[in-house]
């Protein structure tokens, strides 16, 4: 079908691949309004073959952005300008008409820390400023791709346009990239992905490692109610592979919210007991305090068995008959180099010894990738490298090998311990919902909360020591609610009234079955600054315990103020060296005095009005209880 404003937008713009005329006509219009505005110098429809990314990865390795290890079939390595390292939430915003669909009532002259506010006409400035003509001397990629299974129940489809090759052999890795989602796209709406590097041809500034970007220039805007994303000048991981934290938390959680279901921060994991018999559970945790770690594990006790639906993003919803099932709405894992090793995961090193990309890694004069945590495992550890800023380096040097938001991009099918139902439409029965973060003290190692009202609450006060995955840097405990502090698409108190709603079964349906909800700390540590708990396979035996507590076990459990905690005894504890119980479970009343007092002034200052009823409720309660203790 061709249609005149079509043609006229599009003009002599040559399309370099595909058939611009058997895309669906609002798609055609989509494209060729924005290929008018950012002007590059042809369009490319990718169709997501293994071809298609063998031809862009030969032109990447000959322009010097990829380049093969040689060590492993078809793995590539690429430096970034270090300059564009990370996600970056400075310079992150969500759009909308009105501040407060963004942000809460923060108290007077408090920052919000969830949701990053600009009004439509800033934003209307900010774009103008960038994107007309942003793409000159580039090719336009239109990725089509699918979150979740192509046509499941609880998939979503995006388009995104981008100028970089690179983006699009992630975005193919890391979701499902095909001409099957022209036909899946029927009527329904889709997500608007509008992404460029920001560095129009001819450049006039130096390109540091072949990797163009325009650090000073970033903005990633997302507009919730247009399901538009925009961003500008970084090539980078959340910055760029719209599909994941923009689309899959952000944009998603919004969707969710008019739909009646769940975008959230949370690894998908299948235990199968020595029994046989297998439980599903989400779980929770900052960014880099180790859902992949877990989302993998490898049980150090005998007869128990995980395996991987996803680690990072989880949709959920509520099925007729009343059960929550969970999808990994993504197709691959794009997760922390550094500390990943066949110690601490090693199903994830299985996952990329082929077909993966690595980015600012180390890598070997063998063609090996290296990074923190690897130092056990290298064959030769006298072996020269290059580091991550491109300068020659060994073990040893001064320096990093690998920078610490540096990640491997694998397919999620190549783990070997993915889950057969991994990629189920309707997707898998969720029993427990497992809040975490890095809690070096106070915190017991596992607590089972009282109701889902009060889970929510524990949800709503998640902290953990920072790390690298943000630009936070230093040991500093923050606020994370419900991990999604970076990732939250809307009014945090709306969100948190949303969790409450869908517990409530509508008029005519199965009774909701909601999850127990529970908390874990695999990070205290001793009076020595030593960590009490192994973690790693050995956390098997706390999911054990937890499953034993789904199975209806209620005897091994204390009561305590802020939830169940184990009874010495009830967690197998064999094989492990002595564990420090007490100082591994206890809630010591004065640190949970100090942090009633604490999560109170966050909840207050942070969500004000916002604040439902019922999460208000339970901080009262809380707090007297602790009180009482
Ligand atoms: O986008 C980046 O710079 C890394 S952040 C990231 C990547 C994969 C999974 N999770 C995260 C996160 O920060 O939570
Ligand atoms: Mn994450």
């Amino acid at each position: 079908v061709v249609n005149e404003v079509v043609t006229k937008r599009l003009g002599h713009m040559p399309i370099l691949k595909g058939d611009f005329h058997l895309l669906p006509m609002k798609v055609q219009r989509f494209v060729a309004e924005k290929a008018e505005l950012m002007r590059p110098r042809g369009i490319y429809i990718c169709d997501g073959t293994q071809h298609e990314a063998d031809e862009i990865i030969d032109k990447l390795v000959e322009r010097g952005m990829l380049s093969p290890l040689k060590a492993y079939e078809n793995n590539f390595i690429c430096r970034t300008d270090p300059k564009d390292v990370a996600r970056v939430e400075s310079k992150t915003w969500m759009v909308t008409p009105n501040k407060h669909q963004t942000v809460t009532h923060t108290a007077e002259g408090v920052e919000p820390i969830m949701g990053h506010w600009m009004p439509p006409e800033s934003f209307g400035t900010e774009l103008d400023s960038r994107f007309p003509g942003c793409m000159a001397g580039r090719i336009m990629y239109v990725v089509p791709f699918s979150m979740g299974p192509i046509g499941g129940p609880l998939s979503k489809i995006g388009i995104q346009l981008t100028d970089s090759n690179y983006v699009v052999l992630c975005m193919r890795i890391m979701t499902r990239v095909s001409p099957a989602v022209w036909d899946a796209l029927g009527d329904q709406d889709y997500v608007r992905c509008i992404h460029s590097v920001g560095l129009p041809r001819p450049v006039r500034v130096k390109v540091v490692n072949h990797w163009p970007c325009n650090p000073e220039r970033v903005i990633i805007a997302h507009r919730p109610a247009e399901r538009e994303i925009w961003s500008f000048g970084s090539g980078y991981g959340g910055n760029s592979l719209l599909g994941k934290k923009c689309f899959a938390l952000r944009i998603a959680s919004n969707i969710a919210r008019d739909e009646g279901w769940m975008a959230e921060h949370m690894l998908i994991m299948g235990v199968t007991n020595p029994e046989g018999h297998e439980r599903f559970i989400v779980a929770a945790f900052p960014s880099a305090c180790g859902k992949t770690n877990l989302a993998m594990l490898e049980p150090t006790v005998p007869g128990w068995k995980v395996r991987c639906v996803g680690d990072d993003i989880a949709w959920m919803k509520f099925g007729e008959d009343g059960q929550l099932y969970a999808i990994n709405p993504e197709n691959g894992f794009f997760g922390v180099a550094p500390g990943t090793s066949h110690k601490t995961n090693p199903m994830a090193m299985e996952s990329f010894q082929k077909n993966s990309i690595f980015t600012n890694v180390a890598e070997t004069v063998d063609g090996e990738y290296f990074w923190e945590g690897l130092e056990k495992e290298i064959k030769d550890p006298t072996v020269e490298m290059i580091n991550w800023l491109g300068e020659k380096w060994r073990i040893g040097d001064p320096g990093k090998a690998a920078h610490p938001n540096s990640r491997f991009t694998a397919p999620a099918s190549q783990c070997p311990i993915i889950h057969p139902d991994w990629e189920s439409p309707h997707g898998v029965p969720i029993d427990a919902i497992i809040f975490g973060g890095r809690r070096p003290d106070g915190v017991p190692l596992v607590f089972e909360t009282f109701s889902w009202l009060h889970g929510i609450f524990t949800g709503a006060c998640l902290k953990s020591e920072t790390t690298a995955a943000a630009e936070f840097t230093g040991k500093s405990i923050m606020h994370d609610p419900m991990a999604m502090r970076p990732f939250m698409g809307y009014n945090f108190g709306q969100y948190l009234q949303h969790w409450i709603d869908l517990s409530k079964t509508p008029e005519g349906h199965a009774p909701r079955k909601v999850p127990k909800i529970y908390h874990v700390n695999w990070f205290r540590l001793n009076k020595e600054g030593k960590f009490l708990w192994p973690g790693y396979g050995d956390n098997i035996r706390v999911i054990d315990w937890i499953i034993r507590r789904l199975d209806g076990d209620d005897s091994h459990a204390l009561k305590t103020p802020i939830g169940y905690v184990p009874t010495q005894g009830s967690i197998n504890m064999e094989g492990l060296p002595p564990v420090n119980w007490d100082e591994l479970v206890s809630v010591p009343k004065e640190y949970w005095q100090e942090d009633a007092k604490e999560v109170r002034k966050f909840l207050e200052s942070q969500v004000g009005i916002d604040l439902p009823a019922e999460i208000r409720h339970e901080l009262d309660e809380q707090e007297k209880r602790i009180g009482a203790m």
